[in-house]
C-alpha cells in the first residue's frame, strides 16, 4: 500500500481526491491537513465522504512529521502557501504532486512577472516536471515533484501539443473557455456567490489571465519557437467543467479533417483523451467526475479556419484526478487505477 497524505484537505481539489482515493486499491490515506478545520473529523466537514473515511481527521503537522508518515504527499494550497511546504516535503524525502501553480513554469522571472510575487525555491523549478502524463509520462515516472497543470491549460494543451509539434497548425491561437465555479476553489468571495452567478455569464482575468504563461510554455515546447495564444476565461453558472472552444488556423494543404486524424492518432491508446468522430460534438455534462478530455475538431469551410471544442472536469482531469494519473506513474502502479469510474448523469 502506497501511503499518502493531502496537504490542503478542506479544500475542493482536496475533498474531490478524497472521493478517488476511496475507491483506489492500492492507496491508504494516513494524514490530511487544515488549519482551520485541524481536531475536527473529515466526516463532519464533507458528509460526503463519511462512509469512505469515518474515523480520519484533520491535523496540521509540520511538513517533517508529515513526511515521516507518508510515502507521497498531495499539495493542494493555493499558490504562495505551496511553495513554502514543498521543499521541506521533498527535504525529508517524500514524492510530492503539487496542485498550486508554484512549481509549473520553468522561468522564476516569468512565475515573478504573472505572480506578483518572490518566488522562494527557484532550485526546484528544474527538477519539477509538468504533470500532463500524455505529455511527459517518461518523465513523471521518474519525478520526485511533479507540478500539477491548471485546469484550463490542460484543456488546451492536450488538444494543441500534437498539433503544433507536427507543424500541422499556425502558431497563432485564439482560446475561448468556460468555468464552473469549483475552478475558484471553496473560500467564500462575493463574485461567487449564488445571486451573483446564477442566470450570469460573464468573462473575466483580462487582459492577462496567469494561465497564459503555463500555456505559452507548454505550447512553444511542442513548436519548438514561440506560441503566443489568445486566452479569455469565462464563468458559468454550473458547478464543475471547463468547455474550451479553440481556433486555430491549419497550415497550408491541411485540412481539418487532417487534424482530426492527427489527434485520433497521438490519442490512439490513451485511456484519457477521446476524440469524437465528426458530427459528435462534447458536453462537460459527459465528462462530470471523470478523469476524461473529451475533443472534437470541427473545420469550417467558409474560412479554412478550426473549431476545436475540448471538455474536461476542471476537479478531476483539470486537477486531483490527474494528480492521481501522476501518482500511479510515480509508485509504478497501472495509470488508471482509481480513475476509471464512469461520469455522473445526469
Ligand atoms: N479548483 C480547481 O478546479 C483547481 C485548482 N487547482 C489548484 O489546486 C489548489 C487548491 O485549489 P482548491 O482546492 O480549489 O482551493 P480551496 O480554496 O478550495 O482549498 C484550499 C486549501 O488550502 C488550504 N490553505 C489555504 N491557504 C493556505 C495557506 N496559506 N497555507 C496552508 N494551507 C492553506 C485551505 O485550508 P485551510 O485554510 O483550513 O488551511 C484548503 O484546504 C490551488 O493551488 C489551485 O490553484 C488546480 C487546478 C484546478
Ligand atoms: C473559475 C476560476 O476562477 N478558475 C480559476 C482557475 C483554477 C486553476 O486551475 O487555477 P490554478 O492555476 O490556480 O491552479 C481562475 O481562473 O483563477
Amino acid at each position: 500500500m502506497i501511503k499518502v497524505a493531502v496537504v490542503g484537505a478542506s479544500g475542493y481539489t482536496g475533498a474531490e481526491l478524497l472521493r478517488l482515493l476511496a475507491c483506489h486499491p492500492e492507496v491508504e490515506v494516513v494524514s490530511i491537513t487544515s488549519r482551520k478545520e485541524k481536531g475536527r473529523l473529515l466526516k463532519d466537514v464533507f458528509p460526503s465522504l463519511a462512509l469512505a473515511y469515518p474515523d480520519l481527521h484533520f491535523e496540521d503537522p509540520e511538513p517533517k512529521t508529515l513526511a515521516r508518515k507518508a510515502d507521497l504527499v498531495f499539495c493542494c494550497v493555493p499558490h504562495r502557501a505551496a511553495m513554502a511546504i514543498v521543499p521541506d516535503l521533498l527535504a525529508a524525502g517524500v514524492k510530492v504532486v503539487d496542485f498550486s501553480a508554484d512549481f509549473r513554469l520553468k522561468d522564476p522571472a516569468t512565475y515573478e512577472r504573472w505572480y506578483e510575487t518572490k518566488h522562494t525555491a527557484p532550485e526546484l523549478l528544474d527538477e519539477a516536471v509538468y504533470g500532463l502524463p500524455e505529455i511527459w509520462r517518461e518523465e513523471i515516472m521518474e519525478a520526485h515533484l511533479v507540478a500539477g497543470p491548471g485546469c484550463y491549460p490542460t484543456s488546451v494543451i492536450l488538444p494543441l501539443h500534437p498539433l503544433l509539434s507536427q507543424g500541422l497548425i499556425e502558431r497563432e491561437v485564439i482560446i475561448d473557455s468556460k468555468s464552473g465555479v469549483s475552478g475558484a476553489g471553496r473560500a467564500a468571495k462575493l463574485p461567487l456567490i449564488f445571486a451573483e452567478v446564477n442566470e450570469a455569464f460573464r468573462a473575466y482575468g483580462l487582459p492577462g489571465h496567469r494561465h497564459i504563461p503555463e500555456m505559452e510554455q507548454e505550447l512553444s515546447f511542442a513548436a519548438g519557437s514561440e506560441v503566443r495564444v489568445s486566452f479569455v476565461p469565462h464563468l458559468l453558472p454550473i458547478t464543475r467543467g471547463i468547455l474550451s472552444t479553440i481556433y486555430v488556423f491549419p497550415r497550408p494543404g491541411v485540412s481539418g479533417d487532417h487534424l482530426r486524424e492527427a489527434l485520433k492518432k497521438a490519442y490512439q491508446g490513451e485511456p484519457f483523451v477521446s476524440v469524437l468522430p465528426p458530427g459528435e460534438l462534447p458536453d462537460v455534462a459527459h465528462v462530470r467526475g471523470t478523469n476524461q478530455c473529451r475533443l472534437a475538431v470541427v473545420p469550417d469551410e467558409r474560412t479554412a479556419r478550426v473549431v476545436i471544442i475540448s471538455v474536461i472536469d476542471n476537479l478531476v482531469k483539470g486537477a486531483a484526478g490527474q494528480a492521481l494519473q501522476c501518482m500511479n506513474l510515480m509508485c509504478g502502479l497501472k495509470e488508471t487505477m482509481g480513475l476509471v469510474g464512469p461520469a455522473l448523469y445526469p
